[in-house]
């Protein structure tokens, strides 16, 4: 094997990141100041993550939940704490600056009764949080090219990341700056760079050795992150489960400038076992000089045009044309590149520069492919992580580097890359503060978003600084006129391969834009209340959305159901906000930004991880949400609620003139005739037109003829209500989860949970957290039972139990109550604010609401269709839709649209 291993130790082997200029530097500022004191930087492969003592740690001694405890992302207070908390980390490599910096949430002190009462019916405990409190907040990743440094000082200087807090509402930027802060940095550029950061900002950079850094990176991601590792094979982009147990060997190749490989056996147990020196700084310095290229991606894109026959030598060029089967190699396999250009009297400018970029990606990808291959072999490991900047997202690097893989391994080894490929040494570096509290985060507590701005910082196009909504709609403006390329789907070619040997031409073709790379990692909002949904059957298997978007088909439908709504929400947000120029130009900004975003995911679709219908549904909320649109169908939904109102007492007395079959048979089709408000769907906003929602109403229930399309309504009434003289045991605690606000809450989930509360069941109605659609809330709940229970004794004694009727009884006359013990009645939330729901990532009051619970009620398209069709519980479920989409109703039920679906199914 040509490249140099540790043992050798040549000058010029290549470390990542660092060139042999940066290194010579580094040698010399390798020792650090501290005390007088000379502290050497620690050797790679030493065997433990350096915990720094000099930096000001997070001191959580008489730390205390501020306020609610049971908040979203609860306040934290640490009383002992002095500000100069930095937790902003840098890897400073050759060609860029990797930046990692947590930010603390806004406070949300918001004084809830409900929360309040439910944590004590309840008992909330602390769940899954360990004894030192972590703050909830977010990480952020952003990269600068290295040529930039300055733009990456102003952003910290901007940002005041230098100063201790990272967030200026939480500390504000005016603080005193402590004398002696401190940054956590890994790359060379630490080194090289540290005067320049104490001159500018003041503060010092305290190194990070880099494999420590980018091992500690790697496990915190591969642990923490549900989709962070894939495979690319000939185009395709497969999301790859690591189960935390299995982790342990794999062999880890950085490929940064030069190339790391390091076989890491456990949290701060690894060993740099190889390298090679031809690596990302090879392919852009000798791509430079052949090429006359000005940058990396520019080298990059005009590989995508290139035909490397033209300049390699391949297997046919020897053998006449011909394959060389005998050893398994096509004809179109590389036998030497660059190899025809000995043999022909050409000159460099006889060849194209998209040959030769193409040519060198083959020879350095499949190098680095075949070294890292052979590593795993020597030392038994089956799982080859690469990371790195040179990867770059870049489908044919994978295809190629998944290709010398799978060719040498003969299938037995398989290449997987990271999402964050490029920050695993700067995530490394932030792991190194003492205490940050992160390092034992479990996957459901972390939630991955997209905002526009945060992804695009640096190179040659410029985000909007974080948080500041006035530069971000105007950046959005500019960006749209500038990048028009990301509004332009790109539709993806099939792969071209050739049999036996190599690609014939790269097979995952597409236009590379030059920020590609930064689109695909969000920010990690760090949630510690989150919780895995207690009831699941199988935690592990379970996977929410029904349809995988990963279908071609159906992710253009799909998209052009979104693109179609798109107009016709920006209006409805607008008018939500009064309609003003402000609301105008923000409805604008999100049209452009959500429109981007299914772009980008119309080119790739599993550039945020694996896509399924929720998360894009999710992503259009959270769109919204960016732009400060809290909640665009307010108006509709209050409109809904008061003419729902109107005719619950009329409903009520009709379900108790009737006999206990017929009024359960009632109660269920109420509620699926009552799913037909629903805001999110073409068709029934194209209904309301034609009546008023009494009509509406009344035409749907009319409609609710059985059979149904799925229809378990037999099996759900005799667990019910039993057969014969057999009258069967109650169940304990329903969850109800609960969706559309007016009729759907009010004329129909509200009276089936009168039904179970009147059988001595609790209800505990499970809604979101926050706004989504026409999705009523937790926070809107109580209010809307109050009213019901105003002509209803049986919900008012339940909701009075449940704690819910504090207020909003106090203006009911006192002759009216009774003092008959009731079953309680609560209201949750359920941690999301989506049209659907991850059962991965609930609310702790929801899961600790589900340890008594014996029948769970999903209710709507979104939450009992698009996701948890297929769920598997271990107690009762009842799924309730109806549905309002013709090809789902096609595709999921063989059926069309508006029928409706009762799937039951007893615990499993
Ligand atoms: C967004 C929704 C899931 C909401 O449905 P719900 O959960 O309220 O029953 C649904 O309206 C939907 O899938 N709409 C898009 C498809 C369409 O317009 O036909
Ligand atoms: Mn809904």
């Amino acid at each position: 094997m040509a490249s140099p291993t540790t043992e050798d130790h040549p000058p010029h082997i290549g470390i990542d990141g660092i060139n042999e200029e940066t290194q010579q530097i580094s040698e010399k500022d390798i020792v650090l100041e501290k005390g007088g004191e000379k502290d050497m930087a620690p050797l790679p492969g030493s065997s433990s993550i350096h915990r720094s003592s000099s930096r000001p740690q997070l001191d959580v001694s008489g730390a205390a939940i501020q306020g609610n405890f049971e908040e979203k992302d609860p306040t934290i207070l640490l009383p002992n704490q002095s500000d100069d908390i930095s937790h902003l980390a840098l890897d400073i490599g050759g060609s860029l600056i990797k930046l990692v910096y947590f930010s603390r949430h806004a406070d949300r002190q918001v004084d809830d009764r409900r929360k309040r009462k439910v944590k004590e019916r309840l008992g909330v405990s602390n769940g899954s949080r360990r004894s030192y409190p972590i703050l909830g907040g977010r990480l952020h990743f952003v990269k600068f090219e290295t040529s930039k440094l300055n733009e990456c000082l102003d952003f910290i200087y901007s940002k005041q990341l230098h100063r201790g807090g990272m967030d200026s509402r939480c500390w504000p930027s005016d603080a005193p700056q402590s004398e002696n802060a401190v940054i956590k940095a890994t790359g060379g550029g630490a080194y090289k760079f540290a005067d320049l950061f104490k001159e500018r900002l003041g503060v010092s950079i305290e190194k990070e050795d880099e494999m420590n850094c980018l091992v500690a990176g790697a496990n915190f991601l591969l642990k923490a992150i549900r989709h962070e590792a894939f495979t690319h094979m000939e185009g395709h982009k497969e999301f790859v489960q690591i189960d935390q147990n299995e982790l342990f060997p794999y062999l880890l190749v950085n490929i940064g400038s030069g190339v790391s490989m390091i076989k890491v056996d456990g949290d701060g147990e690894f060993q740099r076992v190889s390298g090679t020196n031809v690596g990302g700084g090879t392919y852009w310095g000798l791509g430079r000089l052949l090429t006359k290229c000005k940058s990396f991606d520019e080298l990059l894109e005009l590989s995508q045009r290139g035909d490397n026959s033209t300049i390699d030598m391949l297997v046919g060029d020897i053998y006449g044309g011909m394959d060389y089967s005998k050893i398994g190699l096509s004809a179109s396999t590389i036998a030497s590149s660059f190899g025809k250009a000995i043999s022909e009297n050409k000159e460099l400018e006889d060849y194209k520069p998209e040959d030769i970029s193409l040519s060198l990606l083959r020879m350095i990808s499949y190098n680095i492919g075949q070294i890292a291959y052979l590593n795993a072999l020597r030392f038994g490991l089956k799982r080859i992580f690469f990371g790195g900047f040179f990867i770059r997202g870049h489908a044919y690097t994978m295809d190629t580097i998944s290709f010398a893989v799978q060719f040498w391994s003969k299938g037995d080894a398989q290449a997987m890359f990271l999402r964050h490929e490029g920050f695993l040494g700067a995530l490394g570096a932030f792991m190194s503060y003492e205490k940050h509290g992160l390092d034992d985060l479990m996957v459901h507590q972390l939630v991955e978003r997209f905002p526009m701005g945060a992804p695009y910082i640096g190179g040659n196009v410029h985000g909007p600084p974080l948080g500041d909504l006035n530069e971000k709609i105007s950046w959005m403006e500019k960006f749209v006129r500038k990048g028009t390329e990301i509004t332009a789907p790109v539709p993806m070619a099939p792969p071209a391969t050739t049999g036996l040997g190599g690609f014939e031409v790269p097979s995952s073709k597409g236009v590379l834009r030059p920020d590609a790379s930064k689109l695909n990692v969000g920010v990690l909002h760090l949630v510690p209340s989150l919780e895995v949904f207690p009831l699941l059957a199988d935690p592990r298997t379970y996977e929410p959305n029904t349809i995988d978007l990963s279908d071609h088909g159906e992710l253009e439908y799909w998209f052009t159901v979104l693109s179609e709504h798109l107009s016709d929400l920006v209006d409805k947000a607008v008018a939500s906000e009064g309609g003003t120029d402000d609301a105008k130009r923000r409805g604008d900004a999100f049209a452009r930004a959500f429109s981007a975003h299914l772009a980008r995911l119309m080119e790739e679709p599993a550039a945020y991880g694996k896509l399924g219908l929720a998360n894009l549904l999710e992503l259009r909320e959270e769109c919204l949400r960016e732009f400060h649109f809290f909640d665009a169908y307010r108006t509709i939904k209050q409109r809904e609620n008061e003419a729902s109102l109107a005719v619950l007492p009329d409903l009520l007395l009709e379900l108790d003139s009737m006999t206990e079959d017929m009024r359960l048979l009632t109660l269920i089709e109420g509620v699926l005739a009552a799913n037909i408000f629903d805001w999110g769907s073409r068709a029934c906003v194209d209904l309301y037109h034609k009546g008023t929602i009494i009509e509406i109403y009344r035409m749907s229930r009319k409609k609710m003829q059985r059979p149904w399309r799925v229809d378990d309504f037999d099996a759900f009434k005799e667990r019910m209500l039993g057969s014969g003289e057999r009258k069967p045991q109650p169940h304990k605690r329903a969850l109800l989860f609960v969706d559309n606000s007016g009729a759907d809450i009010v004329l129909g989930m509200l009276p089936l949970a009168r039904e179970l509360l009147r059988r001595g069941t609790e209800v505990v109605l499970v809604a979101n957290s926050l706004p989504a659609l026409n999705d009523v809330t937790a926070m809107e709940l109580p209010d809307i039972v109050a009213e019901a229970a105003k002509h209803c004794d049986i919900l008012r004694g339940a909701a009075e139990a449940g704690g819910l009727l504090v207020d909003a009884m106090s203006n009911i006359q006192d002759g009216y109550k009774e003092d008959t013990p009731s079953v309680p009645l609560m209201v949750v939330e359920n941690g999301c604010g989506s049209p659907c729901i991850d059962l991965r990532q609930v609310s702790s009051e929801l899961a600790a609401a589900a340890k008594d619970a014996d029948l769970v009620i999903l209710e709507g398209m979104g939450r009992s269709l698009h996701t948890n069709y297929n769920a598997k519980f271990k107690c009762d479920a009842l799924k309730l839709a109806m549905v309002k989409n013709q090809r789902l109703a096609q595709k999921l039920v063989k059926g069309n649209i508006y029928d409706c679906v009762c799937r039951y199914e007893p615990a499993s």
